[in-house]
This record gives C-alpha cells, sequence and structure tokens, in this order.
C-alpha cells in the first residue's frame, strides 16, 4: 500500500483498462504481488521498507510516557511494546514475504474470511488517520516555532500539502523516501551523540527521572506505545515485493525479513527512548520546559542550540520536522486511502477510485488535529492500542497455533472471494471479543484495580481465543471450498507462489497463476480483483 522507490521498470496497464485494473497494476494494491514485478534484491526491499521509519511520534510517545510514569516504567513499558512487536511480526512478515500478499489478504485466509477483514481494515484506516493527526500536529508545531503560524492554520497547512503529493507526486516521493534517509540520521543521531557526551551528568538525571517501579505504570506506558502494532501492515507493504525464497539466497532472506519486518521495532524503541530522554533533559534544563518538553521540535532544538548559533539552530529542527513529517503523512493518506477503497469495494462490488477516500481519510485527520488531540495523546493511542493489538495478534495466533501447530488453518494463504467463507468466527469473534473486553477494562468498567491491565487482556484473549475457536469449530469455516478448478500448480518447487502466467477473461490483463481462479460460467480463468467487482456472482464459484 505504500510508495516503492524506484520501480519505473514495471509493465503498464494499456489506456483502455478500468479505473480499478489501472490502479491495482500501478503497485498491486488488493491484488497478489507478480513474481514478474519483484526484481529487487533482498537488500534493496529491506532498505525500503525501514526508509519509513523516519517518522517523529516516537519522540513524543517516549516523551509522554516518560512525562506521566516516570522513566524506570516508561523503559520498562517500551521494552514490554518491544517484545509483543516483535514477536507477533514475525510471522505476518514471513507469510508476506513468502506469499507476497499484503497485510489485508493474509487476515481474509488467517480466521476472518472474505467479508470479516472488512473490519480489520477499518481498524487499519483509523491507525493511519490518528498517527496522520499526531504526525500533522508535530509539523504544526514546528511551524509555529519557526515561522509563527498559529497551530489551527498550521494544522491545515500540515494536511493540505498532502493531497498535491499523494495525487501526484508519488515518484517524487519516492525518491525523496530514499535520499532523505541519510540526511536524518545526520540531522538526527549525531548531535544525539554529542549531547551524551557534552553533557554526562544528564545520563544520571535521566535515569533518576520520576516515580519508582510499578506494573500498572509499565503497562499503561507500554498500552501508549503498542498503539504503533499496525505499523507491521506498512512494513509488510514492502516485504510482499521480497525476491522467491531459493537454497541459494535462503539466509539474505531471512536477513532483510527479520530486519525489514518486525525488526522495524528495534528502530522504533530508539527513538522512544532518545525522546524520552530530551524531553528529561529539556525539563532539567530549560525554563518552562515542561511545557514543550513532548513536542519534538523543541528537542531538537535544544540539542541544536548546543554546539550552533541560534538561527542555524532553528532552521535545522524546522526543517528536519517538516521533511519528516511530510514523507511520513503521504504514506499515512495513501495507505488509509487504499484501506477505505478496499473495504468500500468489497462490500459495494465496485471500484470508486482513491481521490474520495483520500479526501475523507484526511478530513477525520484534521479533525483530530483541530480538536487538539496532541494534548489527549495517551488516551487515544492507549483506547487505539486495544483494536490493533486485537486485529494483529490474533493474526499472529492464527498462524502460529491453528496453521503450524494444530493444522486446524490450511498453511497456504486464500484471499479469493469464492474460496473463502464471508466470516469465518474463528478470527472475527476472536477479534472482537479481545477489543471489545480490553477496552472495556481500559475503560475502568471492571474495576480501577485491573484498569491498567487493558494491554494484557487485549493480548491474552487474542492468543488464546484462535486456537480454542478453531477446535470448537474444527476449522470448519476456513475454505468454503478446496479447489480452484484451475489445472496449474500453485507453487514452485522451492515452494514459492507460481510465476505462470494466465489471461483474465473479464479485465484482459495477464496475471500470475496465485492471482487467478477458474470462472463459474465461462470456461476460462479470472483474476481476484474481476471477482471482488463482479456484481451478480457470475463468475464466483459455488461452495463445495
Ligand atoms: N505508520 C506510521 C507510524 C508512525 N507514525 C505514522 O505517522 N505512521
Amino acid at each position: 500500500m505504500t510508495v516503492e522507490p524506484s520501480l519505473d521498470d514495471r509493465t503498464t496497464a494499456t489506456p483502455a483498462t478500468s479505473t480499478a485494473t489501472r490502479e491495482t497494476l500501478e503497485d498491486y494494491t488488493l491484488r497478489f504481488a507478480p513474481r514478474s514485478y519483484r526484481k529487487w534484491s533482498t537488500g534493496v526491499v529491506a532498505v525500503s521498507a525501514l526508509g519509513g521509519i523516519a517518522y517523529l511520534a516516537d519522540f513524543a510517545i517516549g516523551a509522554n510516557i516518560g512525562i506521566s510514569y516516570g522513566t524506570t516504567n516508561a523503559l520498562w513499558g517500551i521494552a514490554i511494546f518491544a517484545v509483543v512487536i516483535f514477536l507477533t511480526g514475525l510471522p505476518l512478515a514471513y507469510y508476506a514475504a513468502r506469499y507476497n500478499i499484503d497485510l489485508d489478504l493474509i487476515t481474509r485466509g488467517s480466521g476472518f474470511g472474505y467479508y470479516g477483514s472488512v473490519v480489520t481494515n477499518v481498524i487499519f484506516a483509523s491507525f493511519t488517520f490518528i498517527f496522520f493527526a499526531l504526525e500533522g500536529s508535530i509539523m504544526a508545531q514546528g511551524l509555529h516555532l519557526g515561522l509563527h503560524v498559529p497551530l489551527w492554520l498550521g494544522y491545515a497547512v500540515s494536511t493540505l500539502v498532502i493531497f498535491p503529493l499523494v495525487i501526484y507526486g508519488m515518484r517524487v516521493l519516492s525518491t525523496l523516501q530514499v535520499w532523505t534517509t541519510p540526511l536524518w540520521l545526520i540531522l538526527m543521531v549525531l548531535p544525539f551523540g554529542y549531547l551524551l557526551v557534552s553533557h554526562p551528568s544528564s545520563v544520571s538525571t535521566f535515569f533518576s527521572y520520576g516515580p519508582h517501579a510499578d506494573f500498572g505504570s509499565m503497562l499503561l506506558a507500554a498500552g501508549v506505545c503498542l498503539s504503533l502494532i499496525a505499523q507491521i501492515a506498512e512494513q509488510i507493504d514492502y516485504l510482499r515485493f521480497m525476491p522467491p525464497r531459493t537454497p541459494s539466497n535462503s539466509r539474505r532472506w531471512w536477513t532483510a525479513v527479520l530486519l525489514a519486518g518486525p525488526g522495524w521495532v528495534i528502530f522504533g524503541a530508539l527513538k522512544q527512548v532518545i525522546g524520552l530522554f530530551l524531553a528529561v533533559y529539556i525539563i532539567a534544563q530549560v525554563d518552562g520546559g515542561s511545557a514543550i518538553a513532548n513536542q519534538p521540535v523543541h528537542q531538537f532544538l535544544e540539542i541544536y542550540r548546543g554546539f550552533l548559533p541560534g538561527w542555524l539552530a532553528m532552521t535545522l529542527a524546522v526543517v528536519l520536522v517538516v521533511i519528516s513529517q511530510v514523507k511520513i503523512n503521504v504514506t499515512n493518506a495513501y495507505s488509509g486511502s487504499l484501506a477505505w477503497t478496499n473495504s468500500y469495494t468489497r462490500l459495494t462490488r465496485h471500484y470508486p477510485g482513491r481521490l474520495v477516500f483520500l479526501g475523507f481519510n484526511l478530513v477525520i485527520a484534521l479533525v483530530l488535529m483541530e480538536a487538539n488531540m496532541f494534548d489527549f495523546l495517551n488516551t487515544i493511542l492507549g483506547f487505539y492500542a486495544n483494536c490493533g493489538m486485537a486485529w494483529i495478534v490474533v493474526v499472529a495466533s492464527d498462524i502460529v497455533f491453528n496453521k503450524y501447530l494444530l493444522r486446524l488453518s490450511p498453511r497456504e494463504p486464500e484471499f479469493r472471494r469464492g474460496m473463502l467463507y464471508a466470516v469465518n468466527p474463528v478470527g472475527f469473534v476472536s477479534m472482537a471479543l479481545a477489543a471489545g473486553v480490553s477496552i472495556v477494562v481500559f475503560f475502568g468498567g471492571l474495576g480501577s484495580g485491573i484498569k491498567p491491565y487493558s494491554p494484557l487482556v487485549a493480548i491474552g484473549l487474542a492468543v488464546v481465543l484462535p486456537p480454542v475457536l478453531a477446535i470448537v469449530t474444527r476449522g470448519k469455516y476456513y475454505l468454503r471450498r478446496v479447489d480452484d478448478g484451475l489445472d496449474l500448480p500453485m507453487y514452485d518447487e522451492h515452494g514459492n507462489p507460481s510465476g505462470e502466467v494466465l489471461t483474465c477473461h473479464v479485465c484482459r490483463q495477464e496475471y500470475e497463476r496465485p492471482d487467478m481462479t477458474a470462472c463459474a460460467t465461462h470456461d476460462a480463468a479470472v483474476c481476484s480483483l474481476c471477482l471482488s467487482t463482479d456484481k451478480i456472482a457470475d463468475h464466483v464459484l459455488p461452495a463445495h
């Protein structure tokens, strides 16, 4: 769902094709990513995937939990977050890289069913507008500090600039994505190193900041960080372009999947720790520091001031904030519009084009910003985390327990209409219960004593319920039929999706084997998207 750098050498559709066909052929959103398109090395895929994580929200998140719960509890919270993200991200990243499909397609076959994953798409869309609003607020703080733009106007500006960029500028931005990463490292990592060396006493101030260790506070802190759990979906949007895994590239393949998949959290956690460190430094060193310590632009301004003239420090801080935030918000806007489009297409069997939903997503984000969401960050993120965890952890649990250990869920992914039941209770009910109960706990509905434990409730239910429900339903609701009517193997000799090409008799484009199904009424093959938009279910195969 995100931009791929330097993918210019791809095949493009002929002008006569429908909007749906053309737009999904740009980068195979909503579709299997074919072998013919996956020409990058494992290293290029990994670097592109990690290029997206230069966003600044982590600095604000780290600072906020530190200010609320103290350094010790915040650090433990970040550690809990990192472990959960890594363990749950691993099976998901593996499926994306091995089978070349995005997280929505994985979700459908991992316990949710063809329509069941519409809900998880909405969870993902919420992730993009909540984080769009958070990143946009940070950008507006930069514009306010550097150029005295009032915050309300800064929110509007940081939203409006994204439109033309997403509509026209994807290519340019892909390039920007690649060359701003080194610039970002220079602007961020080096100054932080300098601060540590020049002010060694700041380290002990840091460790002694705030209240002592307390398990409830650690979990509350972890809950805020865990709102980032859906980030794995964006990592996967790149990982699905991994080349086939063969005996000769197996090591490189696995390294790339581990680093760029669940490994994103190493960088995320580091940024949170740095944001927390800088916040404590500002509170200790600057008059009135506690009011601004959670704002990344102030954090960078303070570091730069240590060794640069004031005007230059200010310019650099604002430039860094604007570049980072525009970069990430283009991704948020793009991914969010895709998630909405995807749900809408499946429910109405009509592909409306992405622009409508781009507007829709950004309006919600702007309303959140204007309502001052930055001041209620811990609550919004902590609340969202319950939904995000319920989805991601259920999918991970289905893969690990139901696919591998119990073998009640089919090992190979399935995402095509007609092959799946509309809704599979295994994942759907698990997610609904995990999210529902943990939200009730989060708001104190089951007593204030267990209120901080809502992340544990969400994770616990989401881990345990899928295998229980798979056993209860005996895995009956995963596949509506097992044979897709095409007499061609789906996988090659190494277990990679086949690169064999077939023509869709509806849109007349060529697609690789895994994207195709036999047509119910014509003696021909049909592609997954033409199946999704088939209004009268003319091509959809019957249940077995
Ligand atoms: N995917 C994202 C992660 C963090 N912040 C964002 O804005 N987006």
